[in-house]
This record gives structure tokens, sequence and C-alpha cells, in this order.
């Protein structure tokens, strides 16, 4: 085994990914890696936000490799476990992932196809690299200002309201139909939002906007590439920016996000920058960062670069 795992690792369990798959594929890993002799310790969350606390604990208490397993959401609790506000606790550390999640869309753009091959690449050759990470700050639900860091995509708009609904929906119906469902209703229902956008200090935008998405990544929603250009270790967020766009409009373009072609659409602008700031001109205005919905506000978002090492 490589020896930047045996140098204490950790994996954090997020039982319930993947639609619930994961508790059960779990088992059958841990059983295979302890068979082949790799060390490691493994905790398996109990609640959401767990993963947070407990990577924060075990950093602080000698572990340097985390290891998320679970889908995007367990990574963006696992990322802000290393951090305690905006310091991070251990500058050495580095982020393992098993994706296991209904979507994975860190994954699918670091083409880290099958969880196999994950722990392939884990546990016998490992490849270091060094990822940026943005830095957000918000005001969370219980109306105080709040830090958190992500490492894939976030928005502010329409993406926010849908991934806030399937959230709700997702403990009646099953992923795929929370998903589809709450994109339909969101998107039939969602009126634009009154917004101004600063990157790096300028003013670039006011007025209605459906979406902003920031990315250090590309992919949202389950493949949906929202930020095309984005790339994890230029030092840069880019910034993609829909305008007024009606309703029809919406659904008769968003299938060009999956190509990532809506760049073309003369109501879309993009931007590229180290600093972005969204203020919310009205009320209701979600974040939505990596499949969580932790708040709402004036939004800032900051990049870190090259600022964890990954192991995959
Ligand atoms: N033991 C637990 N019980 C209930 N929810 C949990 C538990 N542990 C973590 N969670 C929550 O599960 C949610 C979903 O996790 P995650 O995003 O990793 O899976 P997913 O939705 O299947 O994947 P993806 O976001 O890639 O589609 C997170 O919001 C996390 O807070």
């Amino acid at each position: 085994m490589n020896n930047n795992c045996t140098s204490k690792t950790l994996c954090v369990i997020n039982p319930t990914s993947g639609n619930g798959r994961t508790k059960k594929t779990w088992t059958y890993i841990e059983r295979q890696l302890k068979d082949e002799g790799f060390e490691f310790e493994a905790y398996v969350t109990k609640h959401p936000e767990e993963a947070t606390h407990i990577t924060r604990s075990a950093l602080q208490n000698g572990f340097s490799n985390i290891i998320a397993v679970g889908g995007d959401g367990t990574i963006n609790e696992v990322l802000n476990g290393f951090y305690i506000g905006d310091k991070r606790i251990n500058n050495q550390s580095s982020l393992s992932i098993i994706p296991m999640g209904t979507a994975s869309d860190f994954a699918r753009y670091l083409k880290l196809s099958t969880k196999d091959k994950c722990i392939k690449n884990i546990f016998y050759h490992q490849k270091e690299l060094y990822c940026d990470i943005v830095r957000t700050s918000f005001i969370d639900w219980t109306g105080k200002k709040n830090i958190r860091h992500f490492i894939n995509v976030a928005d502010v708009g329409v993406g926010s309201e849908t991934v806030a609904r399937v959230n709700r929906n997702s403990k009646i119906l099953g992923g795929f139909w929370s998903f589809f469902l709450s994109a339909l209703i969101t998107v039939t229902t969602y009126k634009n939002r009154d917004i101004t956008v600063l990157i790096d200090d300028q003013e670039v935008f006011s007025g209605k906007a459906c979406i902003v998405a920031v990315g250090n990544c590309s992919f949202f929603g389950g493949g949906m590439k929202i930020t095309p250009k984005a790339i994890f270790n230029d030092g840069l967020i880019d910034i993609v920016l829909v305008k007024d766009l009606g309703k029809l409009e919406l659904l008769y373009n968003l299938p060009k996000v999956y190509k990532g072609t809506h760049l073309e659409h003369p109501k879309v602008d993009y931007y590229q920058g180290k600093k972005a700031t969204i203020l919310a001109n009205e009320k209701d205005v979600y974040l939505e960062m990596d499949g969580e919905t932790p708040g709402k506000g004036n939004i800032e978002f900051e990049i870190l670069p090259s600022e964890i090492k990954l192991y995959i």
C-alpha cells in the first residue's frame, strides 16, 4: 500500500448516499480492503453534517488523509471539516474520494468513472494533484454570517431552488424521480431574482437573472455542464450568468446545458475572476453548493488556488 495511506487514513462514509446503496456496498468494500491488509479507520455517519465534525476531529488528532465515501454532498461536508471558519486545520492533509452518490458530479469532472477504479487508484497507486477550492461567505439559516468551502460548483437562482426541492422530496421519492419532478416544478414556478453581480469588485450586472453559476469544476445536477470551461487548478472561478430567461426559453435551452453549448445564447454571459459577489436585491436568493443549500444572502466567492492535495 502507498505510504500516504498508511499515514493515518480515515474513511468517512455516508450510508444514505446513492439512494441508500452505499450502506451495503461499503460493507463489502471494507471487508475486501481489510482482507488485502490495508490499514485505515472508518466512520459511518449517523446524520447530516456529521462528516464535517468527524473530519475536523480526525485532522486535529493525527489523521492526515480523509477519504470521502458518498456523493457530492459528502465530499462537501468532508471538505468543510478541513477548516474551522477560514482556518485550515492541517496544511499537509489530503482528500480522496470514493464516489458513490446519485449524481457524483465532481467525480464525473475528474473522470473518476467507477468506485472500483477509484479504490484501486487510492489504495494501490495514488495520483497526487492539487485542486483549487472556493471559499464562500453567506447568511446561514440561523441568520448568521457563515463561511463554507466548495470544490465543485455553486449557484444562485433556479438551480439552488431545484436542489432545495430535491433534498426535500428525496425523502419521499427516489433519486431520479425526485430530481425530475423537482426540476419540473421549479422551472414552471420559478421567478427570476433581482441581483447584482460583481467580479473582482467590478459590477458586471444588475437586474433580473435566472441563475448565476460559480464553478471551480463544470458539472451540476447530475451531468449538466453548467460552467463548461472551468479548470480545477487554474486559480480562477468561472461565472456563468443566465439573465432574464422566460420559462419556455429555459425549458427549450435546458438540453444545451448537458452539452455545455449554452454559453452561445445571447442572454448568457461568461466571466472568470478570483472573486465574485452576488448581492441579493430581494429576499429569497438562495445559495446552493455541491448539492447542498446552506443559506442565502449577499454571497461572496473567493478562489483559494491549489489549496488541497487530492489523492485519487
Ligand atoms: N447518516 C445519515 N443520515 C441521513 N442523511 C445523511 C447521513 N449522512 C449524511 N447525510 C446527508 O446525506 C445527504 C446526501 O449525501 P450525498 O450528496 O453524498 O449523496 P447523494 O445525494 O446520493 O449524492 P450526489 O449529491 O452526488 O447526488 C447530505 O446532505 C448529507 O448531509
